[in-house]
């Protein structure tokens, strides 16, 4: 499958270099899109200076800080438009082992629309997790399970590969969710036009270099999302436009 994996990047000066040869080595038949929110540390220059020595990588520039759903949206458009057959998308701090990628990839070989890098299966672990993120992750992930209805132990997880045809008949621009939330909307969004979801076990590193750009706020903004689409989709039985 003709494939990009698209890779958000703000900030990610002390990652870039070593996430793009890692990709490139596991996947070297895939394409890269880094994209970039106008990072002060200098990541899109890096990106491009290290993309033309490895090939296959391109750098979309945005101008602000616009969040991780926006950028994956521009990033799945891009894609989309290009005519690739699969879109992976992955945090650019290493959080995500590029080796899993040919897993990820297999699975969408298989048949699936929707691909998780999953860290509440069997198999899939977080070893460094402070006790307080593991919980509120463990947490959030039932809760959007069980009011959304949906079959996924790992709902926020944003290590994922997506077969084009059906991220197509996603109207992105209609999504609007950040952070976890746009990892939400998206698996329901799928799961709601009958795709196929498989979870395959990943393991997590929480990043050794640079912050998360996570915040209280995008935490609400899940919370109250979440109780809305069930409210609207359970208790009001309206069909939406998106997920
Ligand atoms: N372009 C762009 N990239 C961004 C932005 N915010 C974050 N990123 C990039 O997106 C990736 C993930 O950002 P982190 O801030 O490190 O996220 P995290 O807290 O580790 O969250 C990860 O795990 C969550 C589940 O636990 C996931 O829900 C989330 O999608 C992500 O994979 C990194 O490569 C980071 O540079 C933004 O506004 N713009």
């Amino acid at each position: 499958m003709r494939t990009l994996v698209v890779l958000p990047t703000y900030q990610e000066a002390e990652n870039i270099e070593e996430v793009l040869g890692r990709v490139r080595r596991a996947v070297p038949d895939a394409d890269v899109l880094v994209v970039d929110d106008g990072s002060p540390d200098g990541t899109a220059d890096l990106a491009e200076a290290v993309g033309a020595r490895l090939g296959g990588v391109s750098v979309l520039r945005r101008p602000g800080k616009a969040g991780l759903g926006s950028a994956y949206r521009a990033g799945f458009a891009v894609g989309l438009r290009e005519g690739y057959e699969a879109l992976v998308e992955m945090d650019s701090d290493l959080s995500h082992d590029p080796d899993a990628l040919p897993q990820l990839l297999a699975a969408l070989d298989g048949g699936a629309d929707l691909v998780i890098g999953s860290r509440y299966v069997p198999g899939g672990a977080i070893p460094n997790w402070a006790t307080h993120r593991l919980l509120l992750s463990r947490w959030g992930n039932r809760y959007a399970a069980t009011v959304l209805g949906l079959p996924v132990r790992d709902a926020t997880a944003g290590f994922r590969a997506y077969r084009a045809t059906m991220l197509a008949r996603i109207p992105l621009r209609g999504v609007r969710a950040d952070g976890y939330a746009f990892q939400i909307e998206m698996a329901y969004a799928v799961a709601r036009r009958g795709g196929t979801i498989v979870e395959v076990p990943i393991a997590f590193t929480d990043r050794v270099r640079g912050t998360s750009k996570m915040s209280g706020r995008i935490v609400v903004e899940a919370m109250l999302l979440v109780t809305w689409w069930g409210v609207r989709d359970r208790i009001l039985r309206r069909a939406p436009d998106v997920a």
